[in-house]
């Protein structure tokens, strides 16, 4: 295993039976991934982009351990996964979180479960919350706060744990676009900070460019990878308009000309 190499897809499938739709009480199998090899760097922020139903859930639920791939293997660290674990934290769309818990309330809830004594709680939730620019808004309830900063309560939750790897699925995808950019750039500092290896699931080409070291570019269903895009754009936080640069342009376009190929053709992106 290369030192640096956090995360190995080989040649991972997964299927589901489902009901056959021509026969009455008949299944099926049906392949969502296949073919997936690609590896994840450790503290990389990678972000997967592909059309709708091509297994980008999927892909994350079996990094995550929910669910275990009909043939292939996932390594973390060198070892199988083989369940969930606290070392892989995931962020949905929708934020999930205790709608009868303040935000800090929602952060301390999870350690207290993992056992974390109650003063460090204390302690962990207000570093988090501070961490995504929350302090003032620690003993709000969820319907009392904004979309944006319920999803970031949900990071802050996610990072309380510490885990090694993040987990993102769509996480801003409910956002107005003002509150997405500025979510968006709030994320890369964090990853800056923490040096979190980062996975980040999306439909939009400008977010997986503007997020990505990396853009694994997905087939339509089954998924497998098209290509994997590398990014070169450095000082994406310290150029208010980086989208504006040759650089990301040009990115954008290399990622958008892989999504609009002839395979692509009635696919929703
Ligand atoms: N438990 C399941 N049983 C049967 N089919 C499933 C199951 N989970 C996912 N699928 C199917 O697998 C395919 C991939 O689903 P998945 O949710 O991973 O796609 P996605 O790329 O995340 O889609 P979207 O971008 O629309 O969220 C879809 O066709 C879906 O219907």
């Amino acid at each position: 295993m290369p030192a640096n190499e956090k995360i190995r897809f080989e040649n991972v499938a997964k299927s589901f039976i489902v009901r056959d739709p021509k026969q009455k009480g008949a299944t099926q199998q049906f392949t969502a991934v296949k073919d997936l090899s690609f590896t994840v760097k450790e503290g990389e922020f990678i972000t997967l982009v592909g059309p709708s139903g091509c297994g980008k859930s999927t892909l994350l639920d079996l990094i995550s351990g929910l669910t275990r791939p009909t043939s292939g293997r996932i390594y973390m660290d060198g070892r199988e996964i083989t369940g969930p674990g606290l070392d892989r934290g995931i962020v949905f769309q929708q934020y999930a979180l205790f709608p009868w818990k303040t935000a800090r309330g929602n952060i301390e809830f999870g350690l207290e479960a993992k056992g974390v004594p109650k003063h460090e709680r204390k302690e962990l939730a207000e570093h988090f919350l501070a961490l995504v620019g929350l302090s003032a808004f620690a003993n709000r309830y969820p319907h009392e706060l904004s979309g944006g900063m319920k999803q970031r309560v949900a990071i802050a939750r996610s990072l309380a744990f510490n885990p090694d790897v993040l987990l993102m699925d769509e996480p801003f995808a409910a956002l107005d676009a003002q509150t997405r950019e500025t979510l968006q750039s709030e994320l890369l500092r964090i990853w800056q900070k923490t040096k979190k290896t980062i996975i980040f699931i999306t439909h939009g080409i400008d977010e997986a460019v503007y997020l990505g070291e990396r853009v694994v570019v997905l087939t339509p269903g089954p998924g497998t990878v098209k290509k994997i895009v590398d990014i070169p754009l450095k000082h994406r936080l310290d150029d208010a308009d980086i989208r504006s640069h040759p650089e990301f342009v040009k990115a954008r376009h290399e990622v958008w000309s892989l999504l609009h190929e002839l395979e692509y053709q009635g696919a929703y992106i």
